[in-house]
């Protein structure tokens, strides 16, 4: 695991969406079409926001969510939102994002036909994950019913998770599509997550999934 210090988020954003497109890059000399999984919550905006205007050759790339929060696309915390809004504009208004989210009550609903929308699409060329101050990373939180079989090196790709600390049911990719990414980038911020980093390294995958990812990992860190 490589960890990257920036003296401050804003400068983390720049950099960070420079080494994303840098990867983005070298995946599209080596392949047609390249997979960018990318999750939702706070840290990613300013990242997504430097890293739309890159130029790459956006029309090659899909872009993928690490997760998805079970409302709909138009709502506030929708992670589709997020990435409409802030990633896929500018250039990367080129790019084409592939379903996480289906207009079903449940997210046991969608889950085959988003795998099957999925599969054809991996492994993912480049990941960039969030982490939760508990560890959690995508939407495999700890203590969450499932999470074991999430976690298991030969999960399915795609399941359907209800973290009881999380506001909606969730579906999430799981440890071998995240795990499996050819680059692998994470970005937090704050004394807190720094220290949930530091500590995950001494505990088991169930307490903090985020060690499921750790191989091959660049951690970048911003106060
Ligand atoms: O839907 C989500 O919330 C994300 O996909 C999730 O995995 C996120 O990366 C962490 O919860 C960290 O969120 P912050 O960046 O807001 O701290």
């Amino acid at each position: 695991m490589d960890f990257v210090e920036y003296a401050d988020r804003e400068l983390m954003a720049i950099d960070l969406a420079n080494k994303l497109a840098g990867a983005l890059r070298a995946a599209l000399a080596r392949s047609e079409r390249v997979l960018f999984a990318v999750p939702g919550g706070s840290t990613p905006g300013p990242v997504f926001d430097a890293l739309c205007a890159a130029r790459i050759d956006w029309a090659s790339v899909d872009v993928l969510l690490t997760d998805e929060r079970w409302v709909r696309p138009d709502h506030p915390r929708s992670n589709t939102r997020l990435v409409r809004e802030r990633l896929l504009v500018e250039r990367a208004a080129a790019a084409t994002l592939l379903p996480m989210y289906q207009p079903t009550d449940t997210p046991e609903e969608a889950v085959a036909r988003v795998t099957e929308a999925i599969a054809p699409h991996l492994p993912i060329s480049v990941l960039l994950l969030g982490m939760g101050d508990d560890g959690h990373v995508a939407s495999l939180f700890p203590g969450t019913e499932g999470l074991a079989a999430a976690l298991a090196e030969d999960a399915a790709p795609v399941m359907a998770l209800r973290p009881p600390e999380a506001e909606e049911p969730r579906l999430t990719l799981t440890r071998p599509v995240l795990d499996g990414a050819l680059s692998k980038h994470l970005a937090i911020v704050g004394e807190t997550k720094r220290a949930v980093l530091e500590r995950a390294q001494r505990r088991s995958e169930a307490e903090a999934p985020v060690r499921a990812v750790l191989g091959g990992l660049t951690v970048h860190w911003a106060p």
